[in-house]
């Protein structure tokens, strides 16, 4: 099992390119079978997800081609309605197929998705949403069975901003007889890359980016689409976070500042130095990072929730107290107890955490036990003292490109063992 090893104590310089985001591809990625047409799009990340993905496009009969991080999908020979179990069962974008393959094929066949276990994860607002739309719904032994043979525009009204139904709920609509509103949608920026792909495949969708998304359905799609992947932000956020642990300077290239505000201000009250246009940005860490009252993860624009626990890595070195209250997610704190073996006092109270910033963290053996957790490992490696050990790297491969080897190439003392 893949192994990361790391020595602490160094301070990272350089620069970044970030690449394209996880959570803007997978849905991009399930919208090409919307049509049968031919898609190419850059800059999409090499992460396992989007392996993932790409095995579940050729499953379906799709044809894919794939050239560093140039992609090429033609969803024109699709003939299956059925997602292998074993795939959608390792993420949880897989759900968002159903809105797609609905609109492409009025009937998919899913188990209930994977990805990491930060929570329950219900999909009761998809299912009621597509239902709405005119969706029949039938669960059994773990399968879902959608149909539909004509979809119908309504308006939707969601309790929650849920990302992964905004997504669902455009793609389902999208070829849809007459006009879907959703309000209280995501305003998350992938839902808006999520649009900018599905217009220019010949969609008519106004919106995103706010809470209210309208679709006009439309008969038939334009044949091919050229898209460029909007980078990830959770990424950049992460290298932010590296720079500001070791006291380092790094620069990142290829984002869009703009989606980074809500953690800029946190990592500003915590001591960092930012310089920033519109698609880069300098970050240097202070000699002692300050504590922070208070960082509470919400919906877009607020503080995400994919990168609480790499804050909580940097927080748990900090020059005092601070508080992180996830909001989002039920069960989003499985990295504390990892952090605590590194010498970090944390305690929690439900979905609140109480951090008292320590001098020092200790390396030692852990393991990541999802995603933006095992991230957090790896941030609070590269400041404790000695030799950190992170088991079930595969999490992190979900999610960071060659995270170690940009780590290594900013000065980072960090191996990955295979
Ligand atoms: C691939 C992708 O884009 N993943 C992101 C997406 O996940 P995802 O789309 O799964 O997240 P949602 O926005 O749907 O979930 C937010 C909250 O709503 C709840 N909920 C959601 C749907 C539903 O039918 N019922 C329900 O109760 C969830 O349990 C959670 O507590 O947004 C999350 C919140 O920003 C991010 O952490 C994930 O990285
Ligand atoms: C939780 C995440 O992803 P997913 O929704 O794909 O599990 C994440 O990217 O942090």
């Amino acid at each position: 099992m893949d192994r990361i090893i790391l020595y602490g104590g160094n301070r990272l310089t350089g620069e970044v390119n970030v690449s394209g985001a996880k959570n803007a591809i997978l849905p991009i990625l399930a919208a090409t079978v919307v049509e049968g047409n031919e898609s190419t799009i850059f800059n999409v990340p090499n992460l396992r997800d989007v392996e993932v993905m790409e095995k579940i496009l050729l499953a379906l009969g799709c044809t894919i081609k794939r050239v560093d991080n140039i992609m090429w999908v033609n969803s024109k020979p699709l003939d299956q309605v059925k997602i292998p179990d074993e795939l959608a069962r390792e993420m949880r974008s897989s759900i968002i197929l159903m809105g797609a393959m609905l609109s492409r094929c009025g009937e998919v066949i899913i188990s209930y998705p994977g990805g990491c276990e930060i929570g329950p994860r219900p999909i009761d607002m998809h299912l009621k949403a597509l239902k709405d739309l005119g969706a029949e719904i039938e669960e059994s032994y773990g399968f879902i069975h959608c149909r539909a043979s004509k979809l119908k525009g309504t308006e939707i009204q969601l309790d929650y901003p849920s990302v992964g139904a905004t997504e669902n709920i455009i793609l389902a609509a999208v070829k849809a007889e007459g006009t879907t509103i959703i309000r209280n949608a995501a305003r998350e920026p992938e839902i808006v890359d999520l649009q900018n792909y599905l217009n220019k495949a010949g969609a008519r969708i106004s919106g995103a980016g706010t809470s209210v998304i309208i679709i006009e359905g439309v008969n038939e799609f334009k044949k091919d689409v050229t898209h460029y992947t909007m980078p990830d932000r959770i990424v950049a956020g992460t290298y932010m976070i590296a720079s500001a642990i070791t006291r380092g300077e790094i620069i990142l290239k290829n984002i869009i500042t703009d989606h980074l505000q809500a953690v800029i201000a946190k990592l500003k009250e915590a001591g960092c130095l930012i310089y920033s246009d519109e698609n880069s940005l300098k970050i240097i860490g202070p000699e002692r990072i300050n504590s922070i009252e208070m960082v509470q993860t919400l919906p877009y624009p607020g503080f995400p929730t994919d990168m609480q626990a790499q804050i909580m890595a940097l927080l748990s070195i900090a020059n005092g107290i601070s508080i992180i209250s996830e909001t989002v997610f039920e069960n989003r704190f499985k990295h504390v107890e990892e952090l605590i073996r590194m010498g970090a006092n944390i305690k929690t109270f439900g979905k609140v955490a109480i951090i008292k910033g320590v001098k020092e963290l200790t390396g030692t053996k852990t393991t990541a036990k999802d995603l933006r957790g095992g991230a957090s490992l790896v941030l609070a490696g590269l400041v404790a003292k000695g030799r950190t050990e992170i088991e079930n790297v595969y999490h992190i491969k979900r999610g960071y490109e060659d995270f170690h080897k940009i780590l290594k190439g900013l000065g980072a003392n960090i191996e990955l063992v295979e």
